[in-house]
């Protein structure tokens, strides 16, 4: 079977994606492959130190700033870690990736005093140079209504969290809007159900041979 090697999954907050990451993880080992799991940002000494300053809803924070910090922390996962494991022959599922940054950094919360956020394009170009042209092959959008995703959120609201349900209904569509322009494959998946019917989704996906209908016109 060919596999893709770059796996990402992304999505609005709390749509299930460590809870399917784990169990994706877990079938592609049985399958054979040497997997590895990322988050982003994260999974670095700098990368969990800038999560910590990025989350931190008490902290003031252009979005420029913001999304400059996600971008740094996203390179210093791919020098340290992904580019070494890719070369090694891992299999990589990455808890969100540069569609975040996007997504989440141009998106707007209506608070902003007339203010403009970063457009996507210019995201995408930051990215590029950030990312030094690595995306993943497969780029998976779980998605569900809202409502149903923040219900699901307990403890303290992060800074993206806390800007509310508008913002996040915003972020959604930006998602299915801005995900063909990922570089690799990418596909939306129903993320509404238990999380074994949700998994067999994901699997299909992932063990799909063709190019996704969704962006090839098929
Ligand atoms: N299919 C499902 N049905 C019902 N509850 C679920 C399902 N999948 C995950 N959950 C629960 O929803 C909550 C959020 O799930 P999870 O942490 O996997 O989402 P996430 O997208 O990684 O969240 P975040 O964006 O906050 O990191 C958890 O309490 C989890 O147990
Ligand atoms: C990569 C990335 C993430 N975000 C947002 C998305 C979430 O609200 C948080 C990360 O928390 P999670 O528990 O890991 O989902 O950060 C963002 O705004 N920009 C990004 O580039």
């Amino acid at each position: 079977m060919n596999l893709p090697r770059f796996i990402s999954l992304d999505g609005i907050d709390g749509v299930g994606k460590s809870t399917q990451i784990a169990m994706l993880a877990e079938r592609l080992t049985q399958a054979g492959c040497d997997v590895m799991t990322v988050r982003d940002p994260g999974s670095t000494e700098i990368g969990a130190r800038l999560r910590e300053i990025l989350l931190d809803s008490d902290l003031r924070m252009n979005r420029l700033t913001e999304a400059m910090l996600f971008m740094a922390s996203r390179t210093e996962m791919i020098e340290t870690i992904l580019r070494p494991a890719l070369a090694a022959g891992k299999t990589i599922i990455s808890d969100r990736f540069l569609l975040a940054n996007v997504v989440y950094q141009s998106t707007g919360n209506g608070r902003e005093n007339g203010k403009p956020t970063v457009a996507p394009e210019t995201l995408w170009q930051m990215g590029r140079i950030a990312c030094g042209g690595l995306s993943p092959d497969l780029t998976l959008v779980l998605d569900m209504p809202v409502e149903i995703a923040m219900a699901r959120l307990d403890g303290p609201a992060d800074r993206m969290e806390s800007r509310g349900q508008e913002y996040m209904a915003n972020v959604r569509e930006a998602f299915l809007r801005e995900l063909p322009q990922t570089g690799g494959r990418g596909e939306v998946i129903d993320a509404q159900g238990a999380p074994d019917e949700v998994a067999e989704r994901i699997w299909t996906a992932v063990t799909a041979q063709k190019v996704s209908g969704l962006f090839s016109g098929s």
